[in-house]
Protein backbone atom coordinates (compact mmCIF):
# COMPACT_ATOMS: atom_id res chain seq x y z
CA UNK A 1 0.00 0.00 0.00
CA UNK A 2 1.26 3.10 -0.98
CA UNK A 3 1.66 6.75 1.64
CA UNK A 4 -2.11 7.80 0.49
CA UNK A 5 -3.32 4.40 1.30
CA UNK A 6 -5.70 2.88 -1.34
CA UNK A 7 -5.43 5.41 -3.64
CA UNK A 8 -5.75 4.77 -7.12
CA UNK A 9 -2.36 6.54 -8.39
CA UNK A 10 -3.19 9.43 -10.78
CA UNK A 11 -6.50 9.84 -9.12
CA UNK A 12 -7.07 13.72 -8.39
CA UNK A 13 -10.13 12.71 -6.72
CA UNK A 14 -11.52 10.33 -4.30
CA UNK A 15 -15.32 10.23 -5.78
CA UNK A 16 -16.80 11.81 -2.67
CA UNK A 17 -17.64 15.14 -1.54
CA UNK A 18 -15.20 17.15 0.68
CA UNK A 19 -17.18 17.96 3.79
CA UNK A 20 -16.26 21.13 6.17
CA UNK A 21 -18.23 22.55 8.82
CA UNK A 22 -19.95 24.97 6.11
CA UNK A 23 -19.70 23.66 2.70
CA UNK A 24 -20.00 20.63 0.15
CA UNK A 25 -16.69 20.57 -2.04
CA UNK A 26 -17.80 18.20 -5.04
CA UNK A 27 -17.25 18.41 -8.75
CA UNK A 28 -19.38 20.55 -11.01
CA UNK A 29 -22.10 19.31 -13.03
CA UNK A 30 -24.09 20.69 -16.13
CA UNK A 31 -26.51 21.91 -13.60
CA UNK A 32 -23.78 24.45 -12.20
CA UNK A 33 -24.14 26.37 -15.59
CA UNK A 34 -26.39 29.08 -14.83
CA UNK A 35 -25.40 29.23 -11.44
CA UNK A 36 -21.60 29.61 -12.36
CA UNK A 37 -22.55 32.51 -14.98
CA UNK A 38 -24.41 34.45 -12.08
CA UNK A 39 -21.23 34.50 -10.30
CA UNK A 40 -18.87 34.86 -12.94
CA UNK A 41 -20.81 37.35 -15.07
CA UNK A 42 -18.88 39.66 -12.66
CA UNK A 43 -15.99 41.99 -13.57
CA UNK A 44 -15.27 42.71 -9.59
CA UNK A 45 -14.84 38.80 -9.25
CA UNK A 46 -12.87 38.17 -12.47
CA UNK A 47 -10.77 41.41 -13.33
CA UNK A 48 -7.53 39.76 -10.99
CA UNK A 49 -8.33 36.39 -12.68
CA UNK A 50 -6.32 34.81 -15.08
CA UNK A 51 -8.02 32.65 -17.77
CA UNK A 52 -11.94 33.43 -17.19
CA UNK A 53 -13.48 35.67 -19.95
CA UNK A 54 -15.74 38.59 -19.42
CA UNK A 55 -18.24 38.65 -20.22
CA UNK A 56 -19.24 35.22 -19.34
CA UNK A 57 -21.97 33.55 -20.95
CA UNK A 58 -23.56 30.32 -20.69
CA UNK A 59 -21.86 29.21 -23.21
CA UNK A 60 -18.51 29.48 -21.26
CA UNK A 61 -19.37 27.95 -18.42
CA UNK A 62 -20.71 24.55 -20.01
CA UNK A 63 -17.45 24.95 -21.60
CA UNK A 64 -15.52 25.09 -18.43
CA UNK A 65 -17.91 22.42 -16.84
CA UNK A 66 -16.83 19.85 -19.62
CA UNK A 67 -13.42 21.00 -20.02
CA UNK A 68 -13.01 19.89 -15.99
CA UNK A 69 -14.44 16.74 -16.66
CA UNK A 70 -11.99 15.76 -19.16
CA UNK A 71 -9.55 17.23 -16.86
CA UNK A 72 -10.83 15.18 -14.23
CA UNK A 73 -11.03 11.82 -15.95
CA UNK A 74 -7.11 11.95 -17.45
CA UNK A 75 -5.73 12.74 -14.02
CA UNK A 76 -4.69 16.46 -14.60
CA UNK A 77 -6.85 17.98 -12.18
CA UNK A 78 -9.98 19.11 -10.25
CA UNK A 79 -12.35 21.93 -10.23
CA UNK A 80 -15.02 21.38 -7.40
CA UNK A 81 -17.98 23.21 -7.00
CA UNK A 82 -18.54 25.23 -3.20
CA UNK A 83 -21.91 24.73 -2.20
CA UNK A 84 -23.25 25.89 0.86
CA UNK A 85 -24.89 23.57 3.08
CA UNK A 86 -27.74 25.22 4.62
CA UNK A 87 -29.66 26.37 0.96
CA UNK A 88 -27.22 23.94 -1.21
CA UNK A 89 -26.22 27.48 -3.07
CA UNK A 90 -22.87 27.63 -5.21
CA UNK A 91 -21.03 30.56 -3.57
CA UNK A 92 -17.79 29.79 -6.03
CA UNK A 93 -15.21 26.89 -7.05
CA UNK A 94 -12.04 25.56 -6.06
CA UNK A 95 -9.48 23.64 -7.46
CA UNK A 96 -6.04 22.48 -8.62
CA UNK A 97 -3.98 21.74 -11.71
CA UNK A 98 -1.00 19.59 -11.51
CA UNK A 99 0.30 21.25 -14.46
CA UNK A 100 3.33 22.73 -12.12
CA UNK A 101 6.06 19.73 -12.42
CA UNK A 102 3.15 17.29 -11.15
CA UNK A 103 2.47 19.27 -7.65
CA UNK A 104 -1.13 20.59 -7.35
CA UNK A 105 -1.38 24.31 -7.64
CA UNK A 106 -4.34 25.81 -6.09
CA UNK A 107 -7.17 27.85 -7.95
CA UNK A 108 -10.26 29.69 -6.13
CA UNK A 109 -12.62 32.47 -6.63
CA UNK A 110 -16.15 33.16 -4.60
CA UNK A 111 -19.27 35.51 -5.92
CA UNK A 112 -19.01 38.65 -4.51
CA UNK A 113 -21.80 37.98 -2.20
CA UNK A 114 -19.63 35.44 -0.47
CA UNK A 115 -16.88 37.80 0.03
CA UNK A 116 -15.46 38.24 3.52
CA UNK A 117 -16.85 35.34 5.44
CA UNK A 118 -14.15 32.61 5.58
CA UNK A 119 -15.11 30.39 2.79
CA UNK A 120 -12.15 30.12 0.84
CA UNK A 121 -9.98 29.72 4.11
CA UNK A 122 -12.60 26.60 4.98
CA UNK A 123 -12.18 24.98 1.14
CA UNK A 124 -8.95 25.65 1.01
CA UNK A 125 -7.95 23.97 4.54
CA UNK A 126 -10.03 20.88 3.40
CA UNK A 127 -8.58 20.67 0.02
CA UNK A 128 -5.02 20.40 1.78
CA UNK A 129 -5.87 18.17 3.65
CA UNK A 130 -7.46 16.14 0.62
CA UNK A 131 -4.11 16.83 -1.57
CA UNK A 132 -1.38 15.88 1.57
CA UNK A 133 -3.26 13.28 3.39
CA UNK A 134 -5.48 11.12 0.48
CA UNK A 135 -3.73 11.61 -2.86
CA UNK A 136 -0.15 11.65 -0.98
CA UNK A 137 1.35 15.28 -2.38
CA UNK A 138 4.38 16.48 -0.38
CA UNK A 139 3.86 20.02 -1.50
CA UNK A 140 1.34 22.87 -3.06
CA UNK A 141 1.44 26.06 -4.96
CA UNK A 142 -0.83 28.92 -5.31
CA UNK A 143 0.17 31.97 -6.84
CA UNK A 144 -2.45 35.22 -7.19
CA UNK A 145 -2.44 39.22 -9.05
CA UNK A 146 -0.09 41.48 -7.14
CA UNK A 147 -3.15 43.52 -6.70
CA UNK A 148 -5.14 40.71 -5.04
CA UNK A 149 -4.52 41.25 -1.34
CA UNK A 150 -7.91 38.99 -0.12
CA UNK A 151 -6.40 36.06 -2.18
CA UNK A 152 -2.80 36.30 -0.27
CA UNK A 153 -4.74 36.55 3.30
CA UNK A 154 -6.29 33.63 2.51
CA UNK A 155 -3.29 31.37 1.61
CA UNK A 156 -1.81 32.83 4.53
CA UNK A 157 -4.29 32.20 6.76
CA UNK A 158 -4.39 28.50 5.23
CA UNK A 159 -0.85 27.93 6.21
CA UNK A 160 1.37 28.80 2.28
CA UNK A 161 3.87 30.89 2.63
CA UNK A 162 5.63 33.45 0.01
CA UNK A 163 8.28 31.35 -2.13
CA UNK A 164 9.40 33.71 -5.09
CA UNK A 165 7.63 35.45 -7.68
CA UNK A 166 7.26 34.11 -11.04
CA UNK A 167 5.98 35.46 -14.79
CA UNK A 168 2.34 34.95 -15.35
CA UNK A 169 0.41 34.55 -18.14
CA UNK A 170 -3.04 36.10 -18.01
CA UNK A 171 -4.64 34.89 -21.40
CA UNK A 172 -8.26 36.20 -20.36
CA UNK A 173 -7.06 39.61 -20.05
CA UNK A 174 -4.23 39.54 -22.67
CA UNK A 175 -0.83 40.66 -20.64
CA UNK A 176 1.31 38.56 -18.29
CA UNK A 177 1.88 39.38 -14.71
CA UNK A 178 5.13 39.01 -12.20
CA UNK A 179 2.91 36.94 -9.60
CA UNK A 180 3.78 36.34 -5.86
CA UNK A 181 3.87 32.50 -5.73
CA UNK A 182 3.18 30.96 -2.94
CA UNK A 183 3.50 27.11 -0.95
CA UNK A 184 3.53 24.79 1.86
CA UNK A 185 5.21 21.42 2.22
CA UNK A 186 2.88 18.64 3.96
CA UNK A 187 5.91 18.73 6.97
CA UNK A 188 5.02 22.20 7.68
CA UNK A 189 1.56 21.42 7.11
CA UNK A 190 1.65 18.76 9.26
CA UNK A 191 3.62 20.37 12.27
CA UNK A 192 0.86 23.34 12.58
CA UNK A 193 -1.95 20.67 12.57
CA UNK A 194 -0.37 18.60 15.62
CA UNK A 195 -1.06 21.52 17.77
CA UNK A 196 -4.92 21.59 17.03
CA UNK A 197 -7.03 20.76 20.11
CA UNK A 198 -9.44 18.02 20.46
CA UNK A 199 -12.84 19.72 21.18
CA UNK A 200 -14.81 17.31 23.78
CA UNK A 201 -18.67 17.85 23.34
CA UNK A 202 -21.64 16.57 24.72
CA UNK A 203 -24.81 15.85 22.92
CA UNK A 204 -28.02 14.52 23.67
CA UNK A 205 -30.56 12.64 21.23
CA UNK A 206 -33.64 13.49 22.67
CA UNK A 207 -36.30 10.68 21.72
CA UNK A 208 -39.94 11.80 22.47
CA UNK A 209 -43.42 9.03 22.27
CA UNK A 210 -43.40 9.18 18.88
CA UNK A 211 -40.02 8.37 18.61
CA UNK A 212 -38.85 11.83 17.18
CA UNK A 213 -35.77 13.28 17.97
CA UNK A 214 -35.35 16.60 19.09
CA UNK A 215 -32.73 19.49 16.87
CA UNK A 216 -32.19 22.64 17.38
CA UNK A 217 -30.97 25.00 14.77
CA UNK A 218 -27.11 27.27 15.23
CA UNK A 219 -28.47 30.62 16.48
CA UNK A 220 -27.22 33.41 14.22
CA UNK A 221 -23.54 34.58 15.48
CA UNK A 222 -22.21 30.98 15.91
CA UNK A 223 -20.23 28.86 13.80
CA UNK A 224 -22.08 27.21 11.71
CA UNK A 225 -25.24 29.09 12.43
CA UNK A 226 -28.28 27.86 10.32
CA UNK A 227 -27.29 23.91 10.33
CA UNK A 228 -29.33 21.84 12.59
CA UNK A 229 -27.54 19.92 15.59
CA UNK A 230 -28.39 17.86 18.82
CA UNK A 231 -28.50 20.29 21.63
CA UNK A 232 -25.34 20.11 24.01
CA UNK A 233 -22.11 21.84 23.55
CA UNK A 234 -18.56 21.96 25.29
CA UNK A 235 -17.38 20.11 28.78
CA UNK A 236 -16.17 22.40 31.06
CA UNK A 237 -12.90 22.20 32.83
CA UNK A 238 -13.10 19.50 35.56
CA UNK A 239 -17.14 18.25 34.64
CA UNK A 240 -17.27 14.83 33.40
CA UNK A 241 -19.27 14.34 30.33
CA UNK A 242 -22.86 13.68 31.84
CA UNK A 243 -22.34 16.52 34.10
CA UNK A 244 -21.73 19.07 31.14
CA UNK A 245 -24.41 17.60 29.15
CA UNK A 246 -27.32 18.00 32.58
CA UNK A 247 -26.20 21.40 32.68
CA UNK A 248 -26.63 22.00 28.98
CA UNK A 249 -29.81 20.81 28.80
CA UNK A 250 -31.07 22.70 31.64
CA UNK A 251 -29.36 26.28 29.65
CA UNK A 252 -30.53 25.30 26.55
CA UNK A 253 -33.91 23.72 26.86
CA UNK A 254 -34.76 24.28 30.68
CA UNK A 255 -35.26 20.62 31.25
CA UNK A 256 -34.24 18.50 33.95
CA UNK A 257 -32.16 15.52 33.59
CA UNK A 258 -30.63 13.12 35.84
CA UNK A 259 -27.67 11.06 35.17
CA UNK A 260 -29.33 7.30 35.55
CA UNK A 261 -31.40 8.62 31.74
CA UNK A 262 -28.33 9.32 29.58
CA UNK A 263 -27.79 6.16 27.65
CA UNK A 264 -24.82 6.36 25.56
CA UNK A 265 -25.15 5.44 22.35
CA UNK A 266 -22.75 6.45 19.93
CA UNK A 267 -19.86 8.91 19.10
CA UNK A 268 -18.61 11.30 16.56
CA UNK A 269 -15.00 11.79 16.33
CA UNK A 270 -14.30 14.23 13.07
CA UNK A 271 -11.97 16.34 12.20
CA UNK A 272 -12.75 19.93 11.61
CA UNK A 273 -9.33 21.50 10.31
CA UNK A 274 -8.85 23.79 12.46
CA UNK A 275 -9.78 21.41 15.84
CA UNK A 276 -10.63 17.90 15.99
CA UNK A 277 -14.25 17.13 17.44
CA UNK A 278 -15.16 14.39 19.68
CA UNK A 279 -18.66 14.35 20.72
CA UNK A 280 -20.65 11.13 22.62
CA UNK A 281 -23.74 11.00 22.10
CA UNK A 282 -26.75 10.00 24.54
CA UNK A 283 -29.60 9.24 24.04
CA UNK A 284 -32.54 10.31 27.03
CA UNK A 285 -36.20 9.46 26.90
CA UNK A 286 -37.12 10.88 30.17
CA UNK A 287 -36.70 14.63 31.27
CA UNK A 288 -38.62 16.72 33.44
CA UNK A 289 -40.25 20.00 32.10
CA UNK A 290 -40.60 20.77 28.14
CA UNK A 291 -37.52 21.68 26.13
CA UNK A 292 -37.91 25.23 25.34
CA UNK A 293 -35.12 27.62 22.65
CA UNK A 294 -33.59 29.24 25.23
CA UNK A 295 -30.91 30.84 23.67
CA UNK A 296 -32.31 31.76 20.16
CA UNK A 297 -32.03 28.59 18.25
CA UNK A 298 -34.84 27.27 16.87
CA UNK A 299 -36.53 23.94 18.13
CA UNK A 300 -37.29 20.66 15.42
CA UNK A 301 -38.98 17.24 16.31
CA UNK A 302 -37.72 15.11 13.75
CA UNK A 303 -38.26 11.47 12.66
CA UNK A 304 -34.91 9.51 13.34
CA UNK A 305 -35.13 8.50 9.28
CA UNK A 306 -35.34 12.39 8.23
CA UNK A 307 -32.66 13.60 10.21
CA UNK A 308 -30.18 13.37 6.78
CA UNK A 309 -32.13 15.24 5.21
CA UNK A 310 -31.87 18.28 7.79
CA UNK A 311 -28.48 20.59 6.84
CA UNK A 312 -26.43 19.37 9.63
CA UNK A 313 -22.72 19.73 10.73
CA UNK A 314 -20.51 17.05 8.90
CA UNK A 315 -19.82 15.33 12.10
CA UNK A 316 -23.18 14.12 12.86
CA UNK A 317 -24.32 12.66 9.74
CA UNK A 318 -21.96 9.25 10.55
CA UNK A 319 -24.34 9.61 14.00
CA UNK A 320 -28.11 9.79 12.24
CA UNK A 321 -28.05 6.06 10.48
CA UNK A 322 -26.62 4.13 14.21
CA UNK A 323 -29.51 6.50 15.67
CA UNK A 324 -32.28 4.83 13.75
CA UNK A 325 -31.49 1.49 15.77
CA UNK A 326 -31.98 3.22 18.68
CA UNK A 327 -35.16 5.06 18.78
N1 LIG B 1 -24.04 20.79 20.51
C1 LIG B 1 -23.59 20.28 19.37
N2 LIG B 1 -22.41 20.69 18.85
C2 LIG B 1 -22.01 20.14 17.70
C3 LIG B 1 -22.80 19.14 17.03
N3 LIG B 1 -22.15 18.76 15.91
C4 LIG B 1 -21.00 19.49 15.84
O1 LIG B 1 -20.16 19.44 14.95
N4 LIG B 1 -20.92 20.33 16.93
C5 LIG B 1 -19.82 21.26 17.14
O2 LIG B 1 -19.36 21.20 18.45
C6 LIG B 1 -19.00 22.50 18.91
C7 LIG B 1 -19.92 22.82 20.07
O3 LIG B 1 -19.72 24.10 20.43
P1 LIG B 1 -20.87 25.08 20.95
O4 LIG B 1 -20.47 26.42 20.50
O5 LIG B 1 -22.22 24.61 20.59
O6 LIG B 1 -20.68 24.83 22.48
P2 LIG B 1 -21.37 25.58 23.67
O7 LIG B 1 -22.84 25.30 23.63
O8 LIG B 1 -20.57 25.14 24.85
O9 LIG B 1 -21.23 27.09 23.26
P3 LIG B 1 -20.44 28.33 23.82
O10 LIG B 1 -19.00 28.08 23.51
O11 LIG B 1 -21.03 29.44 22.98
O12 LIG B 1 -20.78 28.39 25.27
C8 LIG B 1 -19.24 23.44 17.76
O13 LIG B 1 -18.07 23.62 17.00
C9 LIG B 1 -20.29 22.69 16.97
O14 LIG B 1 -20.38 23.08 15.67
C10 LIG B 1 -24.04 18.73 17.59
O15 LIG B 1 -24.77 17.89 17.05
N5 LIG B 1 -24.38 19.33 18.77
Amino acid sequence: MTEAGCRQPGTVWAGHPLLTARLRLRPLTIHDAEPLVALLNDWDVVRLTAAIPHPYGLDDAKRFINDQEVRRIEGKGVALGLERTTDNLLVGVIGFGLERNGEPELGYWLGKAFWNQGYATEAIRRLLRHLFDTLGFHRVWASFHPDNEASKRVLEKAGLNYYGVDTCPMPARGQSVIAPVFHLKKAEWQMARSTRTTLLVVAAALVDHDGRVLMASRPTGKDMAGLWEFPGGKVHEGETPEAALIRELQEELGIDVTESCLAPVAFASHDYDTFHLLMPLYVVRVWKGTPAAREGQELRWVRAARLADLPTPPADIPLFALLREWV
